[in-house]
């Protein structure tokens, strides 16, 4: 029986399969694979996922990685990932790859960067080197990775932010999609995602919204959230944005996000997610189980020989004390951040099996329930 995520398409096709109140189960199906939604796309930034083996990351059921525009452009160059086959062979993942377009990256991390109508110039932060990049360079750059879902370059607003300047970066980054849609042209086992932007202020993610919606795209990210901005701030959004966005489309939230800021955007309409926090979180020793989050560098799990969650599937989460992840944290081990990551993505792809199932048998909010008091009550 082939299992649903290996079902191909020769095009990019997204199926509604059930819906349980707002939240939607999905399945997009490409050339290179079916992502099951609602999904986590695990981040990997310079085509790899930080300590993890590509193989790990497939076994923990990831239908999808994120790709890194900004870093895989400045090191080790995008002419040079084509020279070798593209971001799939050069990083072994054989599955599909999600690129954002670089700009959200180029405003947190590099210097004397500057923004207008053409583009955004900036310098690199690995070795001051000036770069241009206009929404065609952007995807031109993710077409030389060989990716199978680009993201739109687009401006996204820090919040708290002036409602002008919120709606100058809407508006242009709706000119921008147009351009990235003219850009793309026709590639049918791939798709072009275009990002809602304007901030907090709802008839600004309206107009951004509807002027997507009219460029008919693949898929439709909500961008300019996760910025700064309260939790329920971001929710209220998305009760304003998803019931805009055409329902027989994905819908991506960037950046979110931890379980909690899942689950309850999931049931507010939401397809698809992607964070650093359970790789990065988890460097630093931060672990997500279904108890909820574990410090382990916290004393108190010093002497402690229970494992993470003995009735994970994750040897990382089943077969190691705390006491152990504890002392190779505190020491410092690489081991440390392998187990803890492990865990992470482990916990992160269980928890949206778990959302999959529950919508698939129509018990969503009995499921989002039981889990948010499973993690109130923390770690028994
Ligand atoms: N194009 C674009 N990208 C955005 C991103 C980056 C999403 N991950 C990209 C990957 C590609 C490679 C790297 C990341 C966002 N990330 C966040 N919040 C992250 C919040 C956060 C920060 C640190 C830890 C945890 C959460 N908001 C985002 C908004 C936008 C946006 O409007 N436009």
């Amino acid at each position: 029986m082939t299992a649903e995520s290996d079902v191909t398409s020769d095009t990019f096709q997204f199926k509604l399969l059930a819906t349980d109140g707002k939240a939607r189960r999905g399945a997009i199906s490409m050339p290179r694979g079916t992502i099951r939604t609602p999904a986590f796309m695990p981040v990997g930034t310079g085509g790899t996922v930080k300590a993890m083996y590509m193989d790990q990351v497939e076994d923990l059921g990831a239908d999808i990685i994120l790709g890194n525009t900004y870093h895989l452009m400045l090191r080790p160059g995008a002419e040079r990932v084509a020279k070798l086959g593209g971001l799939h062979e050069f990083g072994r993942w054989q599955k599909p790859i999600l690129t954002d377009s670089g700009g959200f990256q180029v405003m947190s991390l590099s210097a004397l960067r500057k923004i207008n109508e053409q583009g955004v110039t900036f310098q690199s932060h690995i070795d001051g080197s000036r770069h241009e990049m206009s929404p065609e360079r952007s995807i031109e750059i993710q077409g030389l990775l060989d990716s199978d879902i680009q993201m739109q370059l687009d401006e996204c607003v820090r919040l708290p932010a002036g409602e002008t300047e919120i709606e100058r970066a809407m508006e242009m980054s709706l000119r921008w999609a147009d351009r990235c849609k003219v850009a793309f042209g026709d590639q049918p086992g791939k798709a072009m995602f275009g990002i809602v932007q304007g901030g907090d202020v709802p008839k600004l993610r309206e107009r951004s919204a509807e002027g997507l919606s009219s460029l008919d795209l693949k898929g439709y990210a909500v961008g300019g959230l996760a910025v700064g901005e309260p939790q329920e701030v971001m929710l209220d959004m998305l009760d304003v944005i998803c019931p805009l966005l055409p329902a027989e489309k994905p819908r991506y939230l960037m950046g979110v996000g931890t379980p909690d800021d899942m689950l309850k955007s999931v049931g507010r309409g939401i397809d698809m997610f992607d964070c650093v926090m359970p790789t990065r979180a988890g460097r630093h020793g931060l672990a997500f189980t279904r108890h909820g989050k574990i410090n382990i560098k916290n004393a108190r799990h010093a002497e402690d020989h229970r494992p993470l969650d003995e009735e994970s599937s994750c040897p990382a989460a089943r077969a190691y004390s705390r006491a152990y992840l504890h002392h190779l944290v505190r020491s410092n081990e690489i081991l440390g951040m392998m187990l803890i990551t492990w865990n992470n993505l482990s916990y992160y792809q269980d928890l949206m099996s778990g959302i999959r199932a529950a919508i698939a048998a129509q018990r969503f909010d009995d499921f989002s329930a039981e889990t948010q008091e499973r993690w109130a009550k923390g770690d028994i």
